[in-house]
């Protein structure tokens, strides 16, 4: 029994979304791994088309995670704030390269009364979202508690990191700027890939979930390879040097699976 709704066409990825700074990626690739493409080509993914990953999206309380989540998932926005209670989560499908792939997206509260509440949802998470408002620096400077609390409950060597700035719509374009700074600053230091969205007018809040969507299938993927003995120890490596900002990079070795 197929329980999964089925995926709509505004949700297929045929090639890889490109990172928002290159300043503040995950990895600046063109495209997919070859190893993953190369996978999807021969039916090779495993059980990565049945899984659901998780992404935690965390962040100060009004901050937008709950619209942000809402644009995405329903194309709604809704100018009213109602704190999120504990937490809430909505399922994502999609197809990448060809093979079903779904994310459990998590909206947690922000208010420090239901924080511990939210906490006990982080645990699994594949991909963790760290939202902060682009208005309000305070609320940058407490994304790194955010982190630190959700990786606590994760493994910090394999979980993908994001770092959104909300509500870009309500900045000028001198403010943005000196917010962008700082906030480049904190996500090469984080090791998080950076993003600056607006639920209101929905700019960059698709190509940011596409994002998202593409680096968790492609590490599950390199994953599952790795899993099955296809892959050499080294394609999916975190790099700690001091002059790089690049956080994922890909083996030069040429894929045994390519030509
Ligand atoms: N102008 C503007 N307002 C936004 C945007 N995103 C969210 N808001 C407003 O900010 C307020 C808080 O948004 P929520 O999404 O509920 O915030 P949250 O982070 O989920 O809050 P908690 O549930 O308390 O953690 C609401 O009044 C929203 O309408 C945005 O992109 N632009």
């Amino acid at each position: 029994m197929n329980i999964l709704a089925p995926v709509r066409r505004d949700r297929v990825l045929a090639e890889l979304p490109q990172c928002l700074r290159k300043e503040a990626a995950l990895h600046v690739r063109k495209d997919f791994h070859p190893r993953v493409t190369c996978a999807c080509q021969e039916h090779r993914t495993g059980t990565v088309g049945f899984k659901i990953s998780k992404v935690i999206v965390v962040g100060d309380l009004s901050v937008g995670k709950t619209c942000l989540i809402n644009r995405f998932c329903k194309d709604t926005f809704d100018k009213n704030y109602k704190a999120t209670i504990g937490v809430d989560f909505e399922m994502e499908r999609f197809e990448v390269l060809g093979v079903p792939f779904s994310l459990q997206l998590w909206d947690t509260a922000g208010q420090e009364r239901f924080k511990c509440i939210a906490s006990t949802y982080y645990r699994g998470a594949q991909a963790i979202i760290i939202v902060f408002n682009l208005n309000d620096v305070a609320s940058l400077e407490h994304t790194k508690q955010w982190l630190a609390d959700a990786l606590k409950e994760n493994d910090p060597s394999s979980v993908l990191l994001f770092l959104v700035g909300s509500k870009k719509d309500l900045s000028t374009s001198a403010q943005y700027t000196l917010m962008e700074k700082d906030a480049l600053k904190v996500a090469q230091e984080i090791k998080a890939e950076y993003w600056a969205v607006s639920s209101l007018t929905g700019e960059n809040v698709r190509e940011f979930f596409f994002r998202v969507a593409a680096l968790t299938f492609e590490a599950n993927v390199l994953a599952e390879l790795e899993k099955s003995g296809a892959r050499r120890i080294g394609d999916i490596v975190r790099i700690n040097s001091d002059d790089s900002n690049l956080y994922l990079t890909a083996s030069k070795k040429k894929p045994t699976c390519c030509p």
